[in-house]
């Protein structure tokens, strides 16, 4: 009798399971999960707290690499229903939703449009002589495409469609819609509905597509919190039209804490295999080093451990702002639902697209053997580019941010700023005077002076284009580049400061051993972010070039300092073996013998010659084909 842990993750590697194989095998292994987790959750799980501390043991503890065909379901058909639904179809529909008796998916993405969601094609027009919507796909483009679990697994699915009502189109709102009958699972009539195929990861997400022929659904399957038709199809307006996009907002900031989770796997890998592995000599006749001992590879490997240290703490930053602003918004108070909104949409673009660079280094950093599916850093890379475009692609949500900081700049005289801007208004203020210096409060403070100036010039440069006859939108486009960059920099200031007025705090109460060890995390990031960004801070601020000879000369220090702790900083993430899923990065260290044990369970080593010797090389190397 195998135990849970043999269920979980004993039987056939993944990567030698076909894709459909691969679907059921996930399938299998999602219940046995899902069971034990649907034990340990209150039945009453919709504090968004701890949901998503539920969310953190259902994603964190996902044990496929290639993700989990119920994901969805927790990701966003959950919190959608909490954020989205009234109190009666709450009432209808969670309860069955937190205990699995229903299997959830998010359709909102269509083949034709994905960031563009007032694009959206599929449509609902109301019908008050039934009291009904009727769900339609009017063109191929219209299908939804990628909806996680909506392939073969769920059975409901939150709907983003256009609203019509009395002719009148309302723009895009949420629906709740049965996909599959509940007994026989098959599709229900008027619903095409399949799986999009494979990709280049997440292979057992399942993502779907689905298509709607004129299909039924009750008025009050739309989700109507916020907005609302009446029986006589009459439209109630919600307080913003913007609050039907909240569940991207829930998403995008569980995805910075996610971010960080698949960076944590990936430099755990590499910093204990870059531990493990000797090669090559530094002086003749010495043994061959452990490659952490080059400092090329501390480059590669130590800003990322410190960059995942500073992710963590912005991400639980910005789950702090969401909460105050998300209560806020409970109460009706709109004031700062900009201003989460660009927090999320910089933070979810910069946290993924650093998770992706650096674990991407993270793979290269482990040579060839960093390249075998075995030691999961190629699936943890597929993994981070994908985040980059999930949830809104990076470079749209970070034009998102720059909106808002141009918003803000027009605004800068008006009024106090909040809390994430008011560094704006400090370093803009008349007489504000501010000379370079090397240290961490230096190298703040001149990323909000490069932030706070790149938005001034993006604003004047738009002022200009327009007044020279281009139209808003044209200058917009025209600049986008510098808008783009403008939102990556408020971005940046944003994380150092975080990182280390956070640390800051939670030093005191540290050992002062430790506490040396994290100060030299932050100032390794600081440092390293401000090489990256030289150009930058050379055109807005006054850092010169003996200011930089001394700034390397600090990083180079700080990674000699940091090396003989960086196993120790990795093995404080305590990322089981069995969800690390690593032949480099084991704790026990058994790289070689691990990397043999995985190559023999290859189905191509079952016998000593494969068929296809006697069928096609035999006759081809005797000239016989
Ligand atoms: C925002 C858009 C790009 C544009 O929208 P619009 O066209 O409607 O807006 P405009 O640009 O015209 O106007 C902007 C205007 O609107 C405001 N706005 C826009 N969006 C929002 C918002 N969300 N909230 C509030 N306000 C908003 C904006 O501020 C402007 O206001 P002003 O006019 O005042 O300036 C939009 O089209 C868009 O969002 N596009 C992106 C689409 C998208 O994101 N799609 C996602 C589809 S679902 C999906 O991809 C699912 C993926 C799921 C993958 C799995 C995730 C894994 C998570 C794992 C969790 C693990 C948890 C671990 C936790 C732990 O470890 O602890
Ligand atoms: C693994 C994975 C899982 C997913 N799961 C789901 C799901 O469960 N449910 C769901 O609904 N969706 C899901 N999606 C879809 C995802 O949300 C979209 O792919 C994403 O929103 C990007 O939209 P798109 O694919 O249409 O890209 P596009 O918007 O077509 O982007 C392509 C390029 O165009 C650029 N671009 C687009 N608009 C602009 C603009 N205004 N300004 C400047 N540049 C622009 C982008 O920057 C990008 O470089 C998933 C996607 C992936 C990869």
């Amino acid at each position: 009798m195998l135990t849970k842990r043999e269920e979980l993750f004993g039987g056939t590697p993944d990567e030698y399971l076909s894709h459909k194989e691969k679907y059921e095998n996930s399938t299998r292994k999602a219940v046995i999960l899902f069971s034990l987790l649907r034990k340990i959750q209150e039945e009453n799980n919709t504090d968004l707290t701890n949901y998503r501390n539920l969310l953190s043991g259902v994603l964190g503890a996902s044990i496929s690499q290639d993700g989990s065909p119920f994901g969805l379901h927790y990701i966003m058909f959950m919190p959608v229903f909490m954020s989205q639904a009234d109190e009666e179809q709450q009432e209808r529909w969670l309860h069955r939703a937190l205990n699995c008796s229903i299997i959830g998916s998010y359709a909102q993405t269509e083949l034709g449009h994905g960031t563009f969601i007032r694009g959206l094609e599929t449509t609902a027009t109301y019908d008050p002589s039934t009291q009904e919507f009727v769900l339609h796909s009017p063109t191929l483009t219209s299908y939804k495409w990628w909806p996680g679990g909506l392939g073969n697994t769920a059975n409901y699915c939150i709907v983003i469609a256009q609203l019509y009502s009395k002719g009148e189109c309302h723009g895009i709102h949420s629906f709740i819609v049965q996909v599959r009958d509940e007994d026989t699972h098959m599709p229900l009539p008027g619903i095409k509905v399949g799986e999009i195929g494979v990709k280049m990861g997440l292979n057992a997400v399942n993502n779907g597509f689905i298509g709607f022929e004129n299909v039924r659904i009750p008025r009050t399957n739309m989700l109507m919190k916020h907005a609302k038709i009446l029986e006589d199809g009459t439209y109630v307006k919600s307080k913003n039209s913007k609050l039907i996009y909240g569940a991207m907002v829930f998403v995008r900031v569980v995805i910075v804490f996610d971010s960080v989770n698949y960076l944590a796997k990936a430099i755990t890998v590499a910093t204990r295999y870059s531990a493990v592995r000797r090669q090559s000599q530094l002086k003749e006749g010495e043994p061959e080093r452990q490659i952490l001992d080059y400092v090329t590879q501390q480059d590669k490997i130590l800003t990322a451990i410190a960059g995942c240290f500073a992710m963590k703490m912005n991400a639980r930053m910005l789950w702090d702002t969401f909460n105050v602003i998300n209560d806020q918004l409970h109460k009706g108070n709109m004031e700062r639902l900009g201003e989460l909104h660009a927090l999320a949409c910089c933070l979810k673009a910069i946290s993924t697209s650093d998770s992706s660079l650096f674990t991407a280094r993270c793979r290269v950093s482990c040579g060839g053997h960093g390249y075998m599916v075995s030691s999961t850093l190629p699936a943890t890379s597929a993994l981070t580019t994908a985040s980059c475009t999930y949830e809104g692609d990076n470079t749209v949500l970070l034009l998102q941010t720059a909106r808002f900081l141009l918003k803000t700049w027009r605004q800068i005289d008006t009024g106090p700023l909040t809390p994430t801007v008011e560094y704006l208004k400090t370093v803009s203020a008349p007489g504000f005077s501010y000379k370079w210096e090397n240290s961490i409060e230096g190298i703040i403070r001149g990323f909000q002076i490069v932030s706070m100036k790149k938005i001034s010039s993006c604003l004047n440069l738009m002022t200009a284009k327009v007044m020279s006859g281009m139209s808003q939108a044209d200058a917009w486009n025209t600049i986008s580049i510098q808008l783009v960059s403008a939102g990556e920099s408020h971005c940046r200031a944003i994380v150092i400061s975080t990182f280390h007025e956070d640390m800051s705090k939670a030093m005191r109460s540290m050992s002062a051993s430790l506490a040396e060890v994290m100060g030299q995390l932050v100032e390794l990031y600081a440092v390293y972010w401000t090489l990256e960004r030289l150009g930058d801070l050379l055109e807005y601020t006054s850092i010169s070039g003996a200011d930089v000879v001394k700034l390397r000369s600090w990083y180079e220090e700080l990674l000699r300092k940091i090396r003989p702790n960086a196993v120790g900083l990795v093995d404080a993430f305590d990322i089981i073996d069995e969800l690390l899923q690593s032949t480099l990065g084991a704790y026990d260290g058994r790289v070689y013998e691990r990397l043999m044990e995985e190559a023999l369970k290859s189905p191509l080593n079952a016998e000593p010659v494969n068929q296809s010797f006697h069928k096609y090389l035999k006759p081809f190397m005797q000239g016989k084909l």
